[in-house]
């Protein structure tokens, strides 16, 4: 299978006041195309900075961030972005926030196809009856609909999710976990999903990437060979609870080593 984005030994610090930040130091994985990763590992590790490379927001101090085998130059359609908060525009409807990458020249889809496009992602995502609302109309889950929808909208080839169901509560959370499987189910697009969430990341992902704390590379890659399609049964089975005990317990060790380290390598 091909690579949808590769991290090649990158290596990223930030100057901060007080001197240099080093953040990641020497991260090396792949996601092939059509595959959902998820990355785990400690508070402040550089799981963020990580999708923010990939995405080209953000460039690598030393290896290589490619998409598709190209080096990421900055950011473009074929990489979709969705973050915890602020990722609908409050001034646009539903229907409109979803038509917005579409309409951005460089997508290059017909504009009479447009309409279809959304009409499609406001069914697959559940918002029929809501086209003409405003995101202060709507709760946080659905406003999180609206962003998935959006990112979807122009087929780019890469998803990029930083904690997108974060600031949700428990019960929105798991149903909107189901709602991006099922998506993807019909999708099947490239997803790398940063959370905090064990269980969110092992219901999604076909592998989760755990790092280690600052300055983090991989710790361990973690394939999650439970068969799609996944039920919430499945978050109760033998084989989940398992993986689940084994993350947190990787996790539990990985956070231990960091508050261990002495303060001063460990910037807020
Ligand atoms: N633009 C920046 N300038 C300076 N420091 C930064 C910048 N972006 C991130 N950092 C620092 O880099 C470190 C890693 O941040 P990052 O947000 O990537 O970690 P994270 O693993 O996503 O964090 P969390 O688990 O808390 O969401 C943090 O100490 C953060 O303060």
């Amino acid at each position: 299978m091909s690579e949808a984005i590769g991290f090649r030994n990158v290596r990223k610090s930030f100057r901060r006041r007080g001197g240099e930040l080093p953040v990641i130091d020497g991260a090396d994985f792949a996601l092939a195309r059509g595959e959902f990763v998820s990355v785990l590992g400690p508070s402040g590790c550089g799981k963020s900075t990580l999708l923010n490379m990939a995405a080209g927001f953000e460039t690598a101090d030393s290896g290589e961030v490619l998409a598709g085998g190209a080096p990421v130059t900055g950011p473009d359609h074929t990489r979709g972005v969705v973050f915890q908060q602020y990722a609908v525009f409050p001034w646009l409807t539903v229907a409109d926030n979803i038509a917005f990458g579409l309409r951005l020249a460089a997508c290059g889809i017909p504009r009479d196809r447009h309409a279809a496009i959304v009409e499609r992602y406001i069914g697959l995502m559940g918002l029929r009856g809501f086209e003409n609302a405003y995101p202060k109309e709507l709760s946080g889950g659905m406003r999180q609909r609206v962003a998935i929808a959006r990112a979807y909208a122009p087929g780019p080839e890469l998803l990029l999710m930083d904690e997108p169901f974060a600031a949700l509560d428990a019960q929105t959370r798991e149903s909107m976990q189901e709602l991006l499987h099922d998506i993807q189910l019909t999708e099947r697009r490239t997803v790398m999903l940063i959370t905090h969430s064990v269980e969110e990341a092992l219901f999604l992902s076909h592998r989760v990437v755990v790092m280690t704390p600052r300055p983090s590379r991989v710790s361990e890659i973690v394939p999650v060979g439970i068969p799609f399609p996944r039920t919430p049964e499945t978050r109760l089975s033998p084989e989940f609870i398992g993986l689940r005990r084994r993350l947190e317990e990787l996790l539990r060790g990985l956070s231990a080593a960091q508050a261990s380290t002495p303060k001063e390598g460990r910037a807020a």
